[in-house]
């Protein structure tokens, strides 16, 4: 784990130095002349993205709450030869979401695609989710990614031009427990994106989404070593992803090389949408037994 270009040092994941090099299947013009909007940019997966896209071309805008973050992944973007600028905005606040987006079409020349990387959720069982944690979780991931698509498409709308989205959510089908709250949501998001993408067809507006799986990133603060310890046995691939693997889906997805692809959900698990079941809290003791044969369903598991 090494220094970032900001002085910071990230608990997990790709720092900036790192994300300068990753090798890339994309060539340095495949965003030539795209402005991209990326929520949670000074974070894991929107940093990467924003180096992935930047470095292939595109000018990138990144947003998120905190001034500070958001300035020194700038600047580090910049001291590479970049083009990257920054305006903050809490997804949760449509105002500030309108604000930044006078910005970017007074300012920087309009939008091309946006990646809705802003989010998270914190480990907990479900029994115990208070009201206000129930309600971030939910205002962050749900309405805040839909409060971002709806003004884009707008705009997209309003200038006649097209538009590319991509939200990042999780793998909601199976396997992911201790964040019944966040699986709410992402569901929310995904069959928001599966509406959209037929709605806005004709607005020449594509949307999808990207379902990464156990990828290191500084988000990862929030769980437990514990069940950290767990998370390569996630996925028959038997390891954790970098950011930039991630990055290289949300860059394929909101690229022309997708230029047919519209409400779909593209795993980045390892494969872990197939596999068995993930805690982000400690696994339940009822789990560990060894289970019962039909002989033994009275009894205690
Ligand atoms: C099947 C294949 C899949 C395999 C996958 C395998 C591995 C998966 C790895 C784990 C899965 C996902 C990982 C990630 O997404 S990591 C990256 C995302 N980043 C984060 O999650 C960072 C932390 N989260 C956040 O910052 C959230 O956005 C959050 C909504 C929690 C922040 O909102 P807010 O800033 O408003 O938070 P507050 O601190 O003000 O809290 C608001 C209330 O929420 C409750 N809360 C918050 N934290 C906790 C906690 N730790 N425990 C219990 N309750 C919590 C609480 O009510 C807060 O209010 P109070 O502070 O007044 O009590
Ligand atoms: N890492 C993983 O293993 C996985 C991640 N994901 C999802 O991918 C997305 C990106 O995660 P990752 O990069 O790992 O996490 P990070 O925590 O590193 O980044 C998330 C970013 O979201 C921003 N953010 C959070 N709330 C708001 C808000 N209300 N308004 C604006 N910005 C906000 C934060 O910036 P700031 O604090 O400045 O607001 C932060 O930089 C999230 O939705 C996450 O849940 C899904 C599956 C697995």
């Amino acid at each position: 784990m090494a220094e970032t270009g900001s002085g910071q040092t990230p608990e997990f994941g790709l720092d900036d130095a790192d994300l300068a090099i990753e090798p890339t299947v994309f060539g340095p013009s495949a965003f030539a002349g795209k402005t991209v909007l990326i929520s949670g940019g000074a974070g894991g997966i929107g940093r990467a993205t924003a180096w992935l896209m930047a470095r292939c071309g595109a000018a990138v805008v990144l947003t998120g709450r905190d001034a500070a973050k958001l300035d020194a992944a700038v600047a580090t973007l910049r001291a590479a030869g970049l083009d990257a600028s920054a305006k903050p905005c809490n997804v949760r606040d449509p105002a500030s979401i309108a604000a930044l987006h006078d910005w970017i079409w007074d300012e920087v020349g309009g939008l091309d695609i946006l990646v809705n990387s802003a989010g998270g959720q914190f480990p907990q069982a479900a029994i115990d989710f208070s009201v206000k944690g129930w309600n971030a979780v939910i205002d962050t991931n749900l309405n805040g990614t839909w409060y971002m698509t709806q003004e884009a498409g707008r705009r997209w709308r309003d200038a006649g031009r097209p538009g590319s989205i991509v939200s990042i959510v999780v793998v909601t089908r199976q396997g992911l427990h201790g964040v019944a709250h966040s699986i709410a949501a992402r569901s929310g998001v995904i069959g928001l994106t599966q509406a959209l993408a037929v709605e806005w067809a004709p607005l020449n507006i594509r949307i999808n989404c990207v379902a990464p799986g156990s990828i290191e990133t500084p988000g990862w603060r929030v769980y437990d070593p514990s069940v950290i310890g767990a998370y390569p046995r996630s996925n028959p691939m038997m390891r954790t992803a970098t950011s930039w693997e991630v990055a290289e889906a949300c860059a394929y997805l909101s690229g022309d090389g997708a230029r047919y692809v519209t409400g779909e959900v593209l795993n980045v698990a390892g494969g872990g949408q197939l596999w068995g079941e993930t805690w982000t809290i400690p696994r339940p003791d009822y789990f560990n037994g060894p289970g019962r044969t039909l002989r033994q369903k009275d009894e205690t598991p």
